[in-house]
């Protein structure tokens, strides 16, 4: 717990009971269904929910917001996101459904109010609009962008400053995932913002909406 408040101060103190209930929720969850590596687990705080948080340090998501979380996994990045914007509404979608119970049981016990869940793949939604996607870890920049893109509102021509778009954790060697996209993302170097080990070549990509 001690490296989140070593970058944020300004948690309220549900926030930190929320935060700090994670690990153990995790570590009981974890046995039953597998979503984050034994080895990871150790280093839960820093490898899962600071990494998440990188990117509140960058975006400032207006309480108005619809987010969807691309392939949530266990919940990552969306649970810390949403503790962190209480009042943003996150959409935590994965095509594998005992995840997501994962997600449910561990929303439920820290009455995080702002998480949906939803058992599909990306590109079956059709009747959803998000401001925002978020994803960590779930496929090439090209495809993932692919999925996104039919779900994101449109960027309003007098709101140029709008957040918007595709907002992935992306690791190692970006160059030809980047060329193999067609995107021209905004990027991050995590490393910058955190000086721990594990952010060195580690990025926060967002490619803006069209
Ligand atoms: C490696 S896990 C990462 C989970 C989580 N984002 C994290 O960082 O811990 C990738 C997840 O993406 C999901 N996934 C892959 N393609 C998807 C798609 N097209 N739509 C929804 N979920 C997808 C998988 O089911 C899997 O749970």
């Amino acid at each position: 717990m001690e490296i989140l408040t070593k970058y944020f101060t300004d948690f309220t103190e549900k926030q930190i009971n929320q935060f700090a209930a994670l690990k153990d929720l995790y570590a009981e969850w974890n046995q039953k269904i597998n979503v984050i590596s034994r080895k990871d687990l150790d280093n839960f705080y820093e490898h899962h929910v600071l990494h998440s948080l990188s990117i509140a340090t960058q975006f400032n998501f207006p309480d108005s917001y619809d987010i969807m979380d691309l392939g949530t996994g266990g919940g990552f990045p969306g649970i810390p996101l949403a503790i962190f914007f209480p009042k943003v509404r996150f959409h935590l979608a994965d095509s594998i459904n005992k995840k997501l119970k994962v997600v449910e049981a561990v929303t439920a016990a820290i009455d995080l109010k702002n998480v949906t869940v939803q058992h599909t793949r990306a590109e079956d939604i059709h009747n959803k609009k998000f401001d925002v996607v978020v994803s960590r870890a779930v496929a090439p920049l090209k495809d993932l962008w692919y999925w996104s893109k039919p779900l994101l509102k449109k960027k309003p021509v007098d709101q140029p400053k709008k957040i918007t778009g595709l907002i992935c954790l992306k690791g190692g060697d970006l160059n030809n995932e980047i060329a193999e996209s067609g995107c021209r993302p905004r990027i991050w170097e995590i490393e910058k913002i955190f000086e721990e080990e594990f952010f060195k070549k580690k990025y926060i990509l967002q490619v803006s909406s069209p």
